[in-house]
């Protein structure tokens, strides 16, 4: 076990020990997790692409990793940072360690830094960007590179489907584009019997309708959301002729569709305790979140948009509805994976707007409008 630090965009430096893979100095933001538990989730959500991720809770790592608990196979996370890794996971469900995945998966670890004093410095300053370093001699040289370095903005193209598949079902028809999905949102539409097309993010609003689809959601991705005009003009073109459900990015892209703006949080919202309030009743719900844009309150004047969902710790807008067409989008995560199940019945609500737009309850536009343009 050897030396690796940390290193900030603000030139603090954070030492400590290497564990998982060896070091691929990507540079990346680091941002900060408050999950207890349900690591395995957080480490595989495509959404952290190019991310490094501190876990603020101190132990992480004492169930290992199991088969089942993957958001996807593909991790995209640039580091994961933590103040302990246990050595010897116990759970029945374990096939192995955190530091043989992170070997495995290519990612590399950073252990024993006092991730408290980290994640107060983020909170204060914003998120920055930093990079692993294993020898404090290339610290000169990376703090230059690190402040030239702009963050890329193609992590949707390299997270997303390259191709589109089916997972076969006898209920409603979804289309679902995958910006990054987690796969927490195929499990919840499939064990509601929907028969699910995963589309890439570039699919077009003609290739949507050509699938004659009874909905359509839109998944959680990485990055800004405004970096994905592809997904801003797939919206544009659905919105209005069938049923659609935007979660995360998903809600970011509706908003920007709508002719609303989005911008960063400072640091972000990520973990699984984050209350929301639910506007219509007062309630409050528990809810998962990893998100660091927000919809802009002040652009949704003159928009379609309803704020229906707010958070309690911000105020900031966590879910909208349109006031004409049947879209609705959440900022946190109803399918949770990992996090409370508060929000599950969202799933319940989106094939319920599917079922009453195919009652006739619900006025779309005319489909061969946009059919015939081909
Ligand atoms: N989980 C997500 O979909 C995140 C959306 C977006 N990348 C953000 O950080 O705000």
């Amino acid at each position: 076990m050897h030396k690796r630090y940390l290193l900030l965009e603000d030139g603090s430096i954070f030492k400590g020990q290497a564990f998982g893979a060896e070091l691929n100095h990507r540079i990346g933001e680091v941002v900060f997790q408050t999950g207890m538990t349900g690591y395995q989730e957080t480490l595989s959500d495509p959404s952290y692409c190019d991310q490094l991720i501190v876990m603020t809770y101190p132990l992480i790592g004492n169930y290992g990793i199991n088969r089942d608990d993957f958001e996807t196979v593909r991790p995209a996370l640039s580091a994961l940072i933590v103040k302990e890794v246990a050595t010897h996971p116990s759970h029945f469900r374990s096939t192995m360690s955190l530091d043989e995945y992170l070997t495995q998966k290519e990612i590399p670890g950073l252990k024993g830094i006092d991730t408290r004093r980290l994640v107060k410095k983020i909170r204060q300053k914003g998120t920055m960007k930093g990079v692993l370093l294993d020898n404090l001699d290339e610290m000169d040289s990376f703090l230059e590179t690190i402040n030239e370095t702009s963050l890329s903005n193609d992590q949707v193209k390299r997270v997303s489907a390259a191709k589109p598949y089916v997972v076969p079902g006898r209920g409603y028809r979804v289309v679902l584009v995958d910006y990054g999905m987690k796969h927490g949102m195929l499990r919840e539409l499939t064990e509601r019997g929907c028969h699910v097309t995963v589309v890439p993010y570039d699919v077009t609003a003609q290739e949507v309708l050509q699938l004659e689809p009874d909905g359509v959601m839109l998944s959680n991705g990485p990055g800004d959301p405004k970096d994905v005009q592809e997904g801003i003009d797939l919206v544009q073109g659905l919105m209005g002729y069938v049923p659609i459900f935007g979660i995360c990015l998903g809600h970011q892209l509706v908003a920007l569709a709508a002719g609303s703006d989005t911008e960063p949080l400072n640091f972000g919202h990520r973990g699984a305790n984050h209350p929301v309030k639910v506007v219509d009743t007062g309630e409050a719900w528990m809810t998962s979140q990893n998100h660091g844009y927000t919809v802009s309150e002040s652009s949704l004047l003159n928009t379609s948009l309803r704020v229906t969902y707010r958070a309690i710790n911000d105020g900031t807008i966590e879910g909208l509805s349109h006031q004409e067409y049947p879209v609705f989008s959440v900022q946190f995560h109803p399918e949770s994976a990992p996090g409370p199940h508060d929000a599950n019945g969202l799933f319940d609500q989106f094939l319920a707007m599917m079922q009453q737009t195919k009652e006739g309850g619900v006025t779309l536009c005319q489909n061969e409008l946009i059919l015939n343009e081909s």
